[in-house]
């Protein structure tokens, strides 16, 4: 039997998947199955120098996420970064690290949002498939989308784990998949699901978060900031619509919190290079609010899926510091969603919602 005919075979709908007749000598054939992929930001292997310096590598090289000539970037990454900042970053990710798997929070807790989709998403049967990957670091979209397509899936839901949109992280994840589908001969049908920063679920969750932390400590804070990560301000000049989602997200979180514009305000964070990046710039801010006289604070941040070395060192650890050196006093981190019942439902949510006539 060749090709043609398999495809015309092939059903196009999920409950006819069991009716596919093939002659006896034709090699077993899996369809009908629909995919659903979770994909977030990525991770190294180990936090010593080479697993570093590779992860380091395929994240910077990534023109999406650098978006100079490679002739003026290259000797600067060879020549420096990848040579120095193994292993400082490498340091950082060992304040962090979860020793019990020996992997990174960020892969823990996005293989936990993957098995607890698949539960929650029971009811629809064995033919949805629910798999996570990383777009820098294993496993790769490539390794697990041409598993899900080996596995049947003939629809496949791609969910970079982002809840505004950048070109340097929800585009490259979509270009990722869409450069493994230029490989395949026989494609899945990919859908992508968009930013989700200002769905009414996703801001629910997050108030709810901070409801949740504030009644849990001691103290009220006199501002919350929620502090994004950054991106150049030349990508915003370019287009780029991620300032206006984390503004978008904070307005609906204020709103929904019912506070002022000066109890949550909105800063960037994890600055990298020598170009401006959209401000105004977390560090900055706790220190500036420390050196104003506040004494108490809380950050948030609503722009990851899943705690990881951004939140964990950079605010929780780091930011902690610049706030109580500078004269703060009492500083509290709200944690991501994660694989929480909120972060979950917010999950569920837009997988459902996304996948609607494909079921
Ligand atoms: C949530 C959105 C993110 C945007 C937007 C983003 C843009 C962006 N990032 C870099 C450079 C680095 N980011 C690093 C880590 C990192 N970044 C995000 C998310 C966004 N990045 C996450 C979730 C993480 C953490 C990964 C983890 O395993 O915990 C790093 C690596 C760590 C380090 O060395 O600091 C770099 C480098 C650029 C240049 C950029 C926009 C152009
Ligand atoms: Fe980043
Ligand atoms: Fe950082």
């Amino acid at each position: 039997m060749d090709l043609m005919e398999k495809t015309a075979e092939a059903p196009s709908r999920r409950k006819d998947m069991r009716s596919v007749r093939l002659p006896k000598d034709h090699r077993p054939v899996k369809a009908g199955r629909v995919g659903v992929l979770l994909v977030n930001l990525g991770t190294p292997d180990g936090t010593g120098y080479w697993p570093m310096r590779r992860y380091l590598e395929e994240f910077l090289t990534d023109k999406r996420v650098i978006e100079w000539p490679k002739a003026l970037w290259y000797p600067i990454l060879y020549g420096i970064v990848l040579n120095t900042r193994p292993k400082k970053s490498g340091r950082a990710y060992d304040e962090i690290w979860n020793r019990e798997r020996d992997e990174s929070p960020l892969r823990t807790i996005t293989r936990s949002q993957s098995d607890l989709l698949g539960e929650r998403l029971s009811d629809l049967g064995e033919d949805v498939l629910v798999d996570w990957a990383m777009r820098y670091g294993k496993p790769s979209i490539a390794s697990r989308l041409t598993r899900l397509q080996e596995e049947g899936c003939e629809r496949i839901l791609v969910f970079p784990l982002y809840p505004q949109y950048a070109a340097s992280t929800t585009a490259t994840v979509n270009d990722e998949a869409f450069r493994t589908l230029m490989r395949m001969r026989w494609q899945p049908a990919l859908r992508t699901v968009p930013p989700y920063h200002d769905d009414p679920a996703y801001i629910d969750a997050l108030a709810a978060s901070v409801e949740a932390k504030l009644a849990e400590i001691d103290f009220e804070p006199e501002v919350v900031i929620a502090s994004y990560h950054g991106i150049p301000k030349s990508y915003f000049d370019k287009g780029d619509p991620y300032y206006c989602h984390c503004q978008k997200t904070t307005r609906l979180l204020r709103e929904r919190l019912g506070w002022s514009k000066d109890r949550l305000i909105v800063t960037f964070q994890s600055r990298f290079g020598p170009e401006e990046w959209l401000q105004p710039y977390t560090d900055k801010t706790v220190e500036a609010l420390a050196k104003a006289g506040t004494k108490k604070i809380a950050v948030i941040n609503p722009g990851f899926a899943s705690d990881c070395l951004e939140t964990l060192e950079e605010i929780a650890g780091e930011a902690k510091e610049i706030f109580e050196h500078a004269g703060g006093e009492r500083f509290v981190h709200i944690p991501c969603l994660n694989d929480s019942v909120g972060g979950m439902d917010v999950i569920e949510a837009a997988v459902r919602r996304e996948l609607s006539g494909w079921l």
